[in-house]
């Protein structure tokens, strides 16, 4: 019998999902450990960003299971799965542009945690603290980054799916937002990242996945990947210090 830590934190079990009729994902498996960060990786139209979508419940599936803790969770709503603990923060979203970042931080909060909401908030990025009474869609890419992943982080979710972490963002931001996602999964957070920036990525996972077309071309350590020719293979490019290689390509 598994023990609580041998449990996985997220296990996908031969999912198939699409959008009407077209399927997109097929038969895909995929496990993140608990405590484990996972990168998945592929080109554009992979389907990366739908298999984040049907983890979180956006999409149902057509076939298959999902299933968090142990739990099969693939046929209750969103807001369940948000309840129970999935966190997606979506490319580009995650915020409600028109309500200030202090009220977009607790209505994260649990009644009666409101002010603790803000202060997790800000300490996580400091910068989010001098802008509280801001409306959040007139803040800068990076700061809507900062406090998309900082309202995530006000409901301590027990798996984080963060969709392109970086894309558009100035170096010094993206560290800023990777060093934040460090010190969470040192804090054991299960995180399943998408992110163009493939090196950055595997700097950052333990495990990896390449989808391609809907499948899982490669499955392993991040590491293996990262050193090897397989990067080039599955990814289309070098990984080269200092240049703007780690972005997959078609
Ligand atoms: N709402 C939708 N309706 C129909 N097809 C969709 C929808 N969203 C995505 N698709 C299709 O599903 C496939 C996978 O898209 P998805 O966004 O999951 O890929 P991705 O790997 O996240 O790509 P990217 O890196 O460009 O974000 C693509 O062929 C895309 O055109």
């Amino acid at each position: 019998m598994n023990s609580v830590t041998d449990t996985p934190a997220l296990e996908v079990r031969r999912l198939t999902t699409g959008y009407g009729e077209s399927t997109v994902l097929r038969d895909l498996s995929l496990t993140v450990p608990a405590g484990g960060v996972v990168a998945l990786l592929g080109p554009n139209g992979a389907g990366k960003t739908t298999l984040l979508r049907a983890v979180s419940g956006l999409l149902p599936a057509q076939s298959g299971q999902v299933l968090m803790g142990g739990r099969t969770i693939t046929n209750i709503r969103a807001h369940e799965r948000a309840r129970a603990g999935v966190c997606h923060v979506p490319e580009g979203g995650g915020i409600f542009p028109s309500l200030t970042v202090r009220e977009n931080l607790v209505m994260q909060a649990i009644p009666g945690g409101e002010a603790e909401a803000t202060e997790r908030a800000v300490a996580a990025f400091p910068i989010l603290g001098d802008r509280l009474r801001q409306r959040a869609g007139t803040l800068s890419g990076g700061q809507r980054r900062m406090l998309a992943i900082a309202a995530a982080h006000v409901r301590n979710p027990a798996l984080l799916l963060v969709d392109e972490a970086s894309l558009g963002l100035a170096p010094i931001v993206v560290e800023e937002i990777f060093d934040f996602l460090r010190r969470l999964a040192a804090d054991r957070a299960a995180i399943l990242i998408v992110d163009q920036f493939a090196v950055r990525a595997l700097e950052f996972a333990q495990s990896a996945y390449v989808l391609r077309k809907g499948e899982i071309v490669f499955d392993g350590g991040a590491e293996d990947l990262l050193g090897s020719d397989l990067f080039s293979h599955y990814l289309g490019a070098p990984p080269i210090p200092g240049a703007d290689l780690g972005r997959p390509r078609p």
